[in-house]
């Protein structure tokens, strides 16, 4: 609720389609109406590629540029879900919304450091990814059964699609780890938006 409200409120959002385990759909579908008119609800896949893909599949077919958002980044502003759209319609096919490392990050062999990597060079990568429809649907089309790529903007990667990056926002980490959740909750506390 908190990651499709945040959505709605960025005004680059026509269509909402969201997927779900498929006991909850109803609970889910009942709980988003009020907020969304006309949101459509599917039954999620085993893997979070599956789910995807289930959910391109309930999309209408004249839907030109696609986001891609987990529900666990339930606080990511409206403001991010913007600027991606932004830099799809500027013509990059596959956008991802990035953070800078800010730990010190080794490669490791069992428990010895092999090297130090500059982390110059990497970032954290969050979501919405947003995509050219077309693409987007190929890249799934093409994807061999079982091969599961974290994310999608990595499917397009494979098949050769520059990925554009544009800046993330602290606030849309993942809810995965408890700690995450007290995060969560103070920030709403506070208002965040
Ligand atoms: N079969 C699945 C698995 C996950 N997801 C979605 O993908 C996002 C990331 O979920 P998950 O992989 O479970 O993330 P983590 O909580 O980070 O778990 P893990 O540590 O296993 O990666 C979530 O919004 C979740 O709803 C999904 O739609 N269908
Ligand atoms: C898509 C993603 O959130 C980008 O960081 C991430 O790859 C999801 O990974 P998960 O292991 O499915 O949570």
């Amino acid at each position: 609720m908190h990651a499709v409200r945040r959505a709605a409120a960025s005004g680059v959002i026509d269509v909402v389609v969201v997927v779900a385990p498929t006991a909850a759909c109803d609970e889910v579908r009942a709980l988003l109406a009020p907020l969304v008119p006309g949101v459509v609800v599917v039954p999620g896949g085993a893997e979070r590629q599956d789910s995807v893909r289930r959910g391109l599949d309930a999309l209408p077919d004249d839907v030109d540029v696609v986001l891609v958002h987990d529900a666990a980044r339930c606080l990511t502003p409206p403001a991010v879900f913007a600027g991606v759209v932004a830099a799809v319609r500027a013509g990059s096919p596959a956008v991802v919304p990035v953070l800078p490392v800010s730990d010190t990050v080794k490669r490791v062999a069992g428990n010895t450091v092999v090297e130090t990597v500059d982390r110059s060079e990497l970032v954290a990568v969050q979501t919405p990814q947003g995509f050219a429809a077309g693409p987007l649907r190929a890249a799934h089309a093409a994807a061999a059964p079982g091969t599961a790529a974290t994310d999608d903007a990595g499917l397009l990667e494979s098949l050769g699609h520059p990925v554009r990056v544009v800046p993330g926002h602290q606030h849309a980490f993942k809810v995965t780890r408890p700690v995450d959740l007290v995060l969560a909750r103070a920030l709403l506390a506070e208002g965040a938006p």
